[in-house]
This record gives C-alpha cells, sequence and structure tokens, in this order.
C-alpha cells in the first residue's frame, strides 16, 4: 500500500479532521458583509472546482483559518504566520475550496519538508539508538517496528529493554522482539537499567550487531531521576564507544496534540533529542501538531505511526502528508 493510500485510508479517521472544516469555513454562512457564491446546480452534481462554492478573502475569513488551524493543534505561532501567507496575495478574491485545500497543503508542505528525514545510518557496528518518550507514546511498539524494517533490511538488530522499573514493559518488549524476529536483552526489575545498557553494549559489540535499539524509562513525574538515569546510560555506553549514542529518538503521541510540544521541551533537556516519531497517527485529528513541532524545533521527523501492526511505520512523507492533513485527493 502506498504512503499517500495509508495516510489517506488511516489518518486523521476523526469527523472533526481539517478537511471538512476547511469545506464548512468555505460553505457555511460567513460572518455579515462577506459573500458567499453557491455552485451552481451542474457543479454541485459533478462536483468542479470552477463551480465550487466559494467565500471573498477578507479579515473575517482570515480570523477564521485562523482558529481553525489553531483548533488543528498548529498552534498559535504557526498558525497565525501559515493563515497570513495564505492570505497574501488572496485577499479580496473569492476562493474555492480547494484552492484553500491547496494553499494549506502547499504552506504545510513546505514547512516539513526540511524535516523529513529517514533516522541516519552511520558506519558504525553497533550503531547506538536510544529511544525516549513518556509511558504510553508508542515506544516499545516503534521500537518493536524498526527492529523488524532494519531486519528486513539486512542488519542485525539487538534490543535492550531499559525500562527496568515495570516488568510489564519488558514483557512487551519481549513479545515485540519475537515478533520481529530480535533478541530483546532483559534485566530483573528494578535493577539499573545503565547496567543492562553497559551489557547489551558488550553484546552487541562481540555478535557484530548493526544497531543496538536501548528501550528507556519514561515517568517524569521526577525529571532529575530520569535525566539522571538518561546520562547514566550515556556515560556507561561511551565507555565502549565514545562517539554513542548515535541516535537519540524521542517517540510522541500524536493525539496529545500539543501537549507534545511540551514533550519536546522536556526531553531536549534530559537528552540530546536526535530526532522524532510520531505515533498514532491513525484515528486522530491532532496531526496538525508536526507543522507546529516542525516550525519550533526543527527536529528531524523520521517515521511516523499508522496503528498498531508490526509494519505500521511509515517514513514521512511531506507532500503526502500536507494533502492528507488537509483532506485532499490524490
Ligand atoms: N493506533 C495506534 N496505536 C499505537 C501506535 N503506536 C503505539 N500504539 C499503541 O499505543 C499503546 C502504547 O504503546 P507502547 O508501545 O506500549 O508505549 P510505550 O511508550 O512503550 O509505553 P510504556 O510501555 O507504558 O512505557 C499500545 O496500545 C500500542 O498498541 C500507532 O502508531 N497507532
Amino acid at each position: 500500500m502506498s504512503f499517500f493510500k495509508k495516510l489517506k485510508d488511516r489518518m486523521f479517521r476523526s469527523s472533526d479532521k481539517i478537511g471538512a472544516s476547511l469545506d464548512a469555513l468555505i460553505e457555511e454562512a460567513p460572518a455579515a458583509g462577506a459573500e458567499v457564491a453557491k455552485p451552481g446546480l451542474l457543479g454541485r452534481i459533478i462536483g468542479r472546482e470552477a463551480d465550487e462554492p466559494r467565500r471573498v478573502m477578507d479579515d473575517a475569513m482570515l480570523e477564521n483559518l485562523e482558529e481553525l488551524l489553531i483548533q488543528a493543534d498548529m498552534g498559535v505561532d504557526t498558525a497565525l504566520r501559515v493563515a497570513a501567507n495564505i492570505a497574501e496575495g488572496r485577499m479580496g478574491r473569492r476562493i474555492s475550496t480547494t484552492e484553500l485545500k491547496r494553499a494549506l497543503a502547499d504552506e504545510v508542505a513546505r514547512i516539513m519538508a526540511p524535516v523529513a528525514r529517514p533516522m541516519p545510518l552511520y558506519p558504525k557496528r553497533p550503531q547506538v539508538v536510544l529511544v525516549v518518550g513518556v509511558n504510553g507514546s508508542g515506544k516499545t511498539t516503534t521500537i518493536g517496528k524498526l527492529a523488524s524494517q532494519f531486519r528486513a533490511a539486512g542488519k542485525q538488530v539487538v534490543i535492550a529493554a531499559g525500562d527496568t522499573f515495570r516488568a510489564a514493559a519488558v514483557e512487551q518488549l519481549q513479545v515485540w522482539g519475537q515478533r520481529a524476529g530480535v533478541p530483546v536483552l532483559t534485566a530483573p526489575e528494578g535493577s539499573d537499567p545503565a547496567s543492562l545498557a553497559f551489557d547489551a553494549m558488550t553484546r552487541a559489540q562481540e555478535t557484530g550487531a548493526d544497531l543496538l535499539l536501548i528501550d528507556t524509562a519514561g515517568r517524569l513525574q521526577n525529571r532529575a531521576d530520569l535525566m539522571e538515569e538518561l546520562a547514566k546510560i550515556v556515560r556507561v555506553i561511551r565507555k565502549k564507544d565514545e562517539t554513542a549514542p548515535h541516535n537519540t529518538l524521542l517517540v510522541l503521541d500524536a493525539t496529545t496534540g500539543q501537549n507534545a510540544v511540551n514533550q519536546v521541551e522536556t526531553f531536549r533537556k534530559l537528552a540530546d533529542v536526535s530526532g522524532l516519531i510520531m505515533t498514532k497517527l491513525d484515528g486522530t485529528a491532532k496531526g496538525g501538531v508536526l507543522v507546529s513541532l516542525a516550525d519550533k524545533f526543527g527536529l528531524p521527523i523520521h517515521a511516523i505511526g499508522l496503528g498498531e501492526q508490526i509494519d505500521d511505520l511509515a517514513p514521512f512523507d511531506p507532500e503526502d502528508f500536507a494533502r492528507a492533513l488537509v483532506g485532499l485527493g490524490d
């Protein structure tokens, strides 16, 4: 299945997706003084763009557009700038829904293009990938999906179950390891995650593994503890390879909307985040938060999660994402 098809089928299933709101923005009764041209009968039947409803781009419409983008979790700053860019050169003109969607998709794709980058692979063996994020963001699932993809690409992968505080998390990772056909190194519940990371590093080096994926705990209640724990893992693996970790991936749950912005801010203080993976983009109307993140932080978005199955991790394609986000067809 193509990326776009999967995105379109799965992403933003919710009925309040941006596309529907954009349709309503043009079609619904506007504020007093604004003008909407109703489509002719033929236009309604065959749905030609020329016959679509149109609305004059004026201050009221600009304001509606700003509100819509803020509600779509783009964040206030990004929403205002995107709306202003769309209005530029269009003020006083009657525009159709399709024109509005295309203009928005172009703006979104322009913001997203620089951050759409796959996780870089380095000539390092093992390449150490530290995976961070709050509990429930989808770390375990994402590690399983990544392991499976890298394995399918011929890489030898080892997983370290670094969330030693929760037996359930370790068990879940073992299940994903089995599915991906990748060994999962574990340690007794409550033991030191850094010591497990060191053992995993040793094993990965001895066995000539290409990649070592290290899961970490995600409790944010006590930031100082978490920071110390992550710092200790990094210190310990650097005893074996001073350039490690080579990637620090922050896994974010798209359904949390603007909360994801706070998580990036927090985790950037806790660890040297090198890239993002956004999970659960299927079935949420909050995909706009990716635009906000790209605009605010410029961190690479390596992949997106579109479901709970092992092959539901897709590379991030800015144009397809933008079209799916605004509800444009192929
Ligand atoms: N729909 C959907 N669900 C996802 C996706 N990624 C993860 N999930 C689900 O989200 C839930 C949490 O995922 P986990 O991988 O356990 O998250 P975690 O960050 O490891 O959480 P802890 O194990 O609590 O630390 C699970 O029910 C997953 O199946 C996704 O892309 N789409």
